[in-house]
């Protein structure tokens, strides 16, 4: 039997044939330094007593795994890694909990978690590319790096659509990111899928264009950067057609060896393939020994009844556990702050509701620069307002959750969408920047394709009645800015109004949570001015990020990869949230859609439909600035 042809022997097969290798491997008997890592695992073995002698090197890493499954069968349990520590194994957050009802998961300890019959023999230890359509093989770099690493669970990660802008503009620097930080096992797999005709090569080719070493450590980036893509494999498929999907499960079985495997699939495509994609994965390509997660592009369907279709199609494939529905904007430190500074400080929580607040604003504002790095023609409301500004204004507003658990912070989310009152169309002002023939950026506009909202929400509950959320959101306009403000109310029957001035509004208390132009959290506070008399004024308390923290702000598709691997699903929105954020905008939506309402138009790089400051001052909420 050629141990160069790449097929799969049956493990029972291979535990039974007789063994004249010089590979030895050595068995432990007891276990009492554990948590170890696998490396310690391998060198403290070597002192037990059984030997198995096997045939070649590659029946010596057949017999590693053999080891790994005595060793799980004897509920040996390796060291956990706490997130946002580099891991060389890993273990998800669900894992660590409780038994995942994901498809295909098993306890990590149990004996079943290895499916002997799935044991690599041999594969065709040749370079890693290969033509398109072949069943291809892996590199014998990526064999020979299995021989030496630890075998925890392994993980493979496939982009769908690995040819398009977001595939090689974002989500493939930030799996090189999280590889060079030691986030991703030395043994990953990195595929990418899509219909075009190319090799490994020519998708190594792509990818590398795109790669940049991390600013605050180079060193080995080159090297990093080689051993990264000789894990990158291409595959060649359609996205209507199970033939590709298998093909892409075969290849990765290739890889995953016999110790759990976890698979991560990212749906890069245009909203068109979704559905065929995820079901062709969901039947051909789902990890048989581990988890299965899909991360899946807003935006999530067109209004309520395409998402509610798509929602249904996914979960006839999928468990809701498995789903991750990405906005990457919701990657970003802001978002993390704004929990942060409400639970864990004393500060703000007891000020937190309708009787301290005056109003919200939450405000995305693209400038033109910013424009024209990526439109994607589903309008503002879609593309922006349905996720980040809900989910903003969801983390923003929702009661403490019981704990930081993905979907105790879900289940209070989705409270906050359904307490949310229609957005009434009177209440929502809709412009569009003006076009101009020859403009590339206005190629994509459809005549009634929103590019700006501004709106007043409310949310009918104890916390927030008569609280106005104000949303700006809005692109190729004159400055870029991103920010979240919280305006308190005034101080009643304040003794210092005199020295204020006039405009009462000028004292308001404002915490502001900045994320463009330059990270910041600012509080807005009254002080006197230095000098006899007593004169005030508004100052702000500037906690400005650059100046804090040295280290390099990772992407956002970085870090929201970094919590799919951990299983940390509390920035991902839930079939739920998604249907009740669709609730909250479907009346304006149906009124675009019905009536074809023309937006106000606006100069592309200036301040937005006029309509907006009305809409403002009719909320009685002061403007702030551009
Ligand atoms: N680009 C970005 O910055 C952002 C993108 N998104 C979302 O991410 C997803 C991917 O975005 P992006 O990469 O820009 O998209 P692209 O239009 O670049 O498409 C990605 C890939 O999908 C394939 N594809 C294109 N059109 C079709 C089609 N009609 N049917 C089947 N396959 C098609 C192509 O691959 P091939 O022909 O090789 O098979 C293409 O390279 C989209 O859902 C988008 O809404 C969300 C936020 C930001
Ligand atoms: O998801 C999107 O984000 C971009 C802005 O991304 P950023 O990383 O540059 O902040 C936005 O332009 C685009 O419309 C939207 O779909």
């Amino acid at each position: 039997m050629s141990l160069t042809t790449g097929y799969l022997l049956p493990f029972s097969q291979s535990a039974t044939v007789p063994l004249t290798s010089t590979c030895s491997c050595h068995l432990a008997s007891s276990f009492s330094n554990f948590p170890v890592s696998s490396r310690d695992y391998y060198s403290s073995l070597r002192n037990e007593s059984l030997v198995l002698n096997g045939g070649g090197s590659n029946l010596c890493r057949r017999f590693c795994g053999l080891k790994l499954w005595i060793l799980k069968s004897l509920n040996v349990r390796q060291g956990s890694h706490r997130k946002h520590q580099p891991v060389k194994e890993l273990k998800t957050r669900s894992e660590h909990t409780f038994l995942s009802d994901e498809r295909g998961f098993v306890e990590e300890t149990g004996a079943a978690d290895i499916r002997p019959e799935e044991v690599i023999v041999g594969t065709n230890l040749v370079t890693g590319s290969h033509k398109a359509g072949d069943t291809p093989s892996v590199s014998k770099q990526f064999l020979d790096g299995l021989s030496d690493v630890p075998r925890g669970a392994s993980l493979c990660i496939a982009v769908v659509g690995a040819t398009g802008e977001l595939a090689r503009g974002k989500i493939s620097p930030a799996l090189f990111a999280l590889y060079y930080s030691g986030y991703l096992p030395e043994d990953v797999g990195i595929f990418g899928y899509s219909r075009k005709n190319l090799t490994d090569e020519d998708l190594r080719s792509i990818i590398a264009s795109t790669l940049t070493c991390r600013v605050d450590h180079q060193e080995n980036c080159g090297d990093k950067m080689d051993a990264f893509l000789s894990r990158t494999y291409y595959i060649n498929g359609g996205y209507d057609n199970r033939d590709g999907m298998s093909r892409l499960d075969e290849r990765m079985k290739q890889i995953e060896g016999v110790s759990k495997a976890n698979r991560i699939f990212y749906l890069s495509v245009p909203q068109e393939a979704l559905v065929d994609v995820a079901c062709n994965i969901g039947e051909k390509a789902q990890a048989s020994q581990g988890w299965t997660r899909i991360i899946v592009e807003k935006p999530f369907g067109f209004n309520s009844h395409s998402s509610h279709q798509l929602t249904q199609s996914l979960l006839s494939k999928f468990e809701e556990k498995q789903i991750y529905r990405i906005d990457h904007m919701l990657g970003r430190n802001l978002i993390e702050n704004l929990t942060v500074l409400r639970f864990s400080n004393l500060v703000f929580e007891p000020l937190w509701n309708r009787t301290y607040i005056r109003n919200v604003q939450v405000i995305v504002s693209e400038s033109v620069a910013q424009t024209q790095k990526y439109s994607d023609g589903y309008g503002i409301i879609r593309d922006i307002f349905h996720s980040h500004i809900l989910q903003t204004i969801a983390l923003l507003a929702m009661e403490p959750p019981i704990s930081l658990d993905g979907e105790d912070v879900r289940n209070e989310k989705v409270k906050v969408l359904r307490s949310t009152r229609k957005l009434d169309p009177a209440d929502a002002i809709l412009g569009q920047y003006k076009s101009s023939s020859g403009d590339k950026t206005n190629a994509i506009l459809n005549s009634v394709d929103p590019t700006y909202c501004a709106a007043a929400l409310y949310i009918d509950n104890a916390r927030w009645d008569g609280v106005p959320f104000l949303v700006r959101v809005g692109t190729g306009l004159i400055k870029h800015r991103v920010e979240i403000r919280v305006q308190f109310r005034h101080v009643p029957g304040n003794i210092y109004r005199d020295n204020i001035g006039i405009n009462i509004d000028l004292g308001t208390n404002e915490l502001i949570l900045r994320d463009e132009p330059d990270e910041a959290i600012l509080v807005k506070i009254n002080n006197k001015v230095p000098g006899l008399g007593l004169q005030l004024d508004a100052s702000e308390l500037n906690l400005l990020y650059k100046d804090r923290y040295s280290t390099e702000v990772p992407d956002s598709y970085e870090h929201l990869i970094h919590d799919v691997i951990d299983g940390d699903n509390h920035l991902f929105m839930r079939s739920d949230e998604v249907a009740a954020a669709w609730s909250i905008l479907s009346p304006v939506l149906e009124e675009i859609d019905k009536h074809h309402t023309a937006p106000e138009l606006y100069e592309f790089g200036g301040r937005g439909p006029v309509g907006a400051y009305y809409l403002w001052a009719k909320h009685g909420v002061p403007w702030a600035d551009d």
